[in-house]
This record gives structure tokens, C-alpha cells and sequence, in this order.
């Protein structure tokens, strides 16, 4: 059973945590799924098991400030759907969508019910409120030797008075670089993670996250984080992080 549910779990974070129709990830995530006959027939059901379309969370809101429009336009202006057909820019960047729960919108199955009745949320997406906590949008290059994230810290977010808590500020570090990690050997898990604070963020400004990936040995990623002003000219916090790659049945120990 644990493999039965490693199987499906896989081939659900797939589906939930990478883009759709991009041609790297889907041979990546194919490789996971289409290794027997039953999964290739769940492969087949599950265009049927979605019952209706998730909210994106990582397309622009009402509370997205200019300066998050901005930076989320430039990079979705050098993206893979718009410049299709264009000439090359030498960087193309594909947006990652992000759902606040993979499996809520999947229905039937066995193991998969058991696990709809869970009430996780993803952190940093359990705030229906737009602009009231975590409003970010993850971008990363086609080589995925780099992620940028672009994060505005709402007002949930305070620690220090009228600044984005340290414990937010990390939370978005392993969000990007897990996510990083997770691009390259899905599926992984923070094994260490080293931040320096430089400069306090003001709550609810927007600020830019950049992850590059240092050195791969074995199961080991070890990538690193700047997050900036949005024009890149003050640094507020740099960090470095260790993820290993994991079977699933890891997360199934109890
Ligand atoms: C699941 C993801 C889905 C993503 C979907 C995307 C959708 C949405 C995106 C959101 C993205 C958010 C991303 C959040 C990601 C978390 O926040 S994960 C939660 C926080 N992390 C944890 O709870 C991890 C807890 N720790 C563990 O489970 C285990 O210690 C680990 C990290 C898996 C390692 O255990 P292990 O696999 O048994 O490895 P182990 O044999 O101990 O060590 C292997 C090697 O690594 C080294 N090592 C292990 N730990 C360390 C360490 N702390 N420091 C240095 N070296 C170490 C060992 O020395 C060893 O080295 P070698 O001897 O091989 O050279």
C-alpha cells in the first residue's frame, strides 16, 4: 500500500507543483508515471478526477502593487507562451503555477480519499485574503540553474514594527530554493538552511527572490538565495540551503 500511495502521491505533486505543457518537466514527471500498466491507467483517469479547475494563486490580484506588476511582467514578457515564435532572447523563463492543495480537487480512488480528508494547506497559501500575507509568483529559467520570485509581504506578515517577520522572510527562502530543489530531483526536503539578515524588509513592499543552484553531489542540492529591492541596488538577506532528494516512503515514516 505504501508504494500503491508513494506512486500516486508522486504523480499528483507532479501535476500540482509544475507547470502544465512545459516539455522537460512533463518527460520528467512521465517518467514517474507511466512505469506499469495500472499507472498508466490512472494516468488516463486523471484528466477525469479533477473535478474542477484550482484557483491559481500565483497570477496577479487586485492587491498586486506596481512595482510586483512590473517585475511579473517583465519576466512573464520573456516566457516561454510569449515569445513562441519570437526571436530568441537568450534567457526564457516559464511561470510555475501554485495551487494552495494538489489533491482538493481530485475525487475517487481509495487511497486518495483518505487523504482528501486531510485539512492541509499549503503555508503559504492559506490566506484566502488577497495581499494579506504571502502574495508571490515563482519564475525560473529553462535551464532551471535559476529561479526568481517575485514577493510582496502583506500585513500579516509583521515582526519587527512595520517590517516583514524574519520567520517570513525564511519561509519564502525555502519556498523558492525547495522549490529549486524540487525542479531538479523532485522530491526533496530541506535538510539545512542558513540565513543572513542585511536589511529589514518594509511590510508590504515587493521584493525580489533569486535562487541558483551552487553544486549537485548525489542526493545533495545545495543552493543559494539573494533577496533584494526589486532593482536588485540593496540587499536584505542572503542564504544558502542544503535539500536532499528522498523516496516518498519518507514522508510516509511515522
Ligand atoms: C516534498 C517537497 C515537495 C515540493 C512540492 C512543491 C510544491 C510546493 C512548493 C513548496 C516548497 C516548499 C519546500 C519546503 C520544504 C521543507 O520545508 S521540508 C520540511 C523541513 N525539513 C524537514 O523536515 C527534514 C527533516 N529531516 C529529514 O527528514 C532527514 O534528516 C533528511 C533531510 C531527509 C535526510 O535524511 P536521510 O535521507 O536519511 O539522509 P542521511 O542518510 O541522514 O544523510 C544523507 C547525506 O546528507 C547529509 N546530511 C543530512 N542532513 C544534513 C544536514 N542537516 N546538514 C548537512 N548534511 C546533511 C549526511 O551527512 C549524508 O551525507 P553523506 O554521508 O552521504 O556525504
Amino acid at each position: 500500500m505504501t508504494r500503491s500511495v508513494g506512486r500516486i502521491f508522486s504523480g499528483f505533486r507532479c501535476f500540482g507543483s509544475l507547470p502544465f505543457g512545459n516539455p522537460p518537466l512533463k518527460t520528467q514527471c512521465s517518467s514517474v508515471l507511466f512505469r506499469t500498466t495500472s499507472e498508466r491507467t490512472l494516468m488516463h483517469a486523471l484528466p477525469k478526477i479533477f473535478g474542477r479547475k484550482p484557483r491559481d494563486f500565483s497570477l496577479p490580484n487586485s492587491s498586486w502593487g506596481k512595482e510586483m506588476m512590473q517585475l511579473y511582467n517583465h519576466y512573464n514578457r520573456l516566457s516561454k507562451e510569449t515569445t513562441e515564435g519570437q526571436e530568441d532572447h537568450g534567457e526564457q523563463w516559464t511561470r510555475l503555477p501554485s495551487y494552495n492543495r494538489t489533491l482538493k480537487y481530485a475525487t475517487g480512488g481509495v487511497y486518495l480519499s483518505k487523504i482528501i480528508q486531510s485539512k492541509a494547506r499549503l503555508f503559504t497559501r492559506n490566506i484566502r485574503d488577497p495581499g494579506a500575507s504571502f502574495e508571490y509568483v515563482i519564475f525560473f529559467r529553462q535551464d532551471k540553474l535559476k529561479c526568481a520570485c517575485i514577493f510582496q509581504a502583506g500585513h500579516l506578515l509583521e515582526g519587527a514594527p512595520g517590517h516583514v517577520h524574519g520567520g517570513a522572510i525564511a519561509t519564502m527562502i525555502d519556498t523558492i530554493t525547495g522549490t529549486h530543489a524540487s525542479l531538479l530531483s523532485a522530491p526533496v526536503m530541506t535538510a539545512n538552511l542558513n540565513i543572513n539578515y542585511r536589511s529589514p524588509i518594509p511590510l508590504g513592499s515587493t521584493v525580489l527572490i533569486e535562487s541558483i543552484l551552487d553544486k549537485e553531489d548525489g542526493r545533495k542540492r545545495y543552493i543559494s538565495c539573494r533577496v533584494t529591492s526589486t532593482d536588485g541596488s540593496k540587499l536584505h538577506t542572503e542564504a544558502t540551503g542544503l535539500f536532499l532528494s528522498i523516496s516518498v516512503s519518507h514522508l510516509l515514516k511515522r
